[in-house]
């Protein structure tokens, strides 16, 4: 049975690793990824329209609101693969700061795709969804399910893991929009010196251990976006210096985590940031 309107809420992710095997011949970079959802969510509202078409609007006035909105390409894509005849209204309330490595707008698409699934009665399944998911970018089929997953292929190939035992995270990002494709494209991974360890940060998983979690974070792709811009570097430095257990770049960035297994720490770490870097957050893991 369909309904008239639905919420579903799309939260943040963040790479605890991310290797880079070698570009492969389609242009993409072939991953090893090890991700996992943190407490901070744009929600959506979808309402049933009568008339076939799709309409997106925001709280923020820095997102496409057209064809070029992940929510609007994911709405497109369900109704012509269903043949659905009837349109929808997405107000998107958007708290995932933009092109900060976080799949914000991945994680739109992929509630969206959730989202009508139910409002319409389609009984898509979650695997169908996430092969949808992958036509809209690579990040999109691991946020449909969410949890921790491995991620491999360009990113939507996933093997669920054990999530990380429960922690602070503090996330901080710089007023810097940092582009992926340009990220991946001045990554030379033949020349990359220290590749991290999938199969360590699983067992990490597996054997619940905080500690064993912090030391295996890595990212390949945090060498190229601090070289860039070395701000990211001086935030991440600064993070280390405040006490936080953890800390790596997520994605392409420029949000750099603190994992932080204290909550004490957590006062100092957040307002030591917030000294000189606007958008801090301190969350809790979504596990
Ligand atoms: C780096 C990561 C890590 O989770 O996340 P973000 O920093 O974007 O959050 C992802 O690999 C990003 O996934 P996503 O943002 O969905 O990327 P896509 O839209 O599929 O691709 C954007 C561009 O990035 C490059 N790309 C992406 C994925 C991949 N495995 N190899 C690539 O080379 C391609 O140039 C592509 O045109
Ligand atoms: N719903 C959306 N929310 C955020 N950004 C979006 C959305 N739809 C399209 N975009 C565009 O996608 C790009 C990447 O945004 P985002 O998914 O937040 O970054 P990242 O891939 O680094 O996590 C931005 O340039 C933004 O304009």
């Amino acid at each position: 049975m369909s309904v008239l309107k639905i919420y579903e809420k799309a939260p943040a992710k963040i790479n605890l690793m991310l290797d880079v095997l070698h570009k492969r011949p389609d242009g993409y970079h072939e991953v090893e990824m090890i991700m996992t959802m943190v407490d901070l969510a744009d929600r959506l509202e979808m309402s049933a329209l009568p008339r076939d078409t799709i309409i997106i609007s925001s709280q923020a006035g820095y997102i496409p609101l057209d064809e070029k909105n992940l929510a609007f390409q994911a709405a497109k894509l369900i109704k012509e693969r269903y043949d659905v005849r009837s349109g929808v209204y997405i107000h998107l309330d958007k708290k995932i700061p933009v092109a900060a490595g976080l799949a914000g707008g991945s994680s739109d698409a992929a509630a969206t795709l959730r989202g009508l699934n139910r409002l319409w009665g389609l009984g898509i399944s979650d695997e169908e969804l996430m092969k949808l998911g992958a036509e809209l970018g690579s990040d999109v089929p691991f946020c449909v399910t969410g949890g921790t997953a491995l991620a491999t292929g360009r990113g939507e190939l996933l093997t669920p893991l054990q999530n990380p035992p429960q922690c602070w995270v503090i996330l901080a990002k710089l007023p810097i929009n940092v582009s992926t494709a340009e990220i991946y494209g001045r990554l030379r991974s033949e020349e990359i010196q220290k590749h991290p360890s999938a199969a360590k940060m699983q067992e990490a998983l597996e054997q619940g251990s905080f500690t064993a979690v912090c030391s295996e974070l890595g990212n390949v792709l945090e060498d190229v976006t601090l070289q860039l811009y070395p701000d990211v570097a001086h935030l991440k430095e600064t993070m280390i210096r405040l006490g936080a257990d953890g800390v790596l770049m997520s994605g392409s960035g420029p949000t750099v985590f603190g994992l932080v297994s204290k909550e004490s720490k957590v006062p100092r770490i957040y307002n030591g940031l917030r000294g000189f870097c606007k958008e801090v957050y301190a969350v809790r893991l979504l596990t």
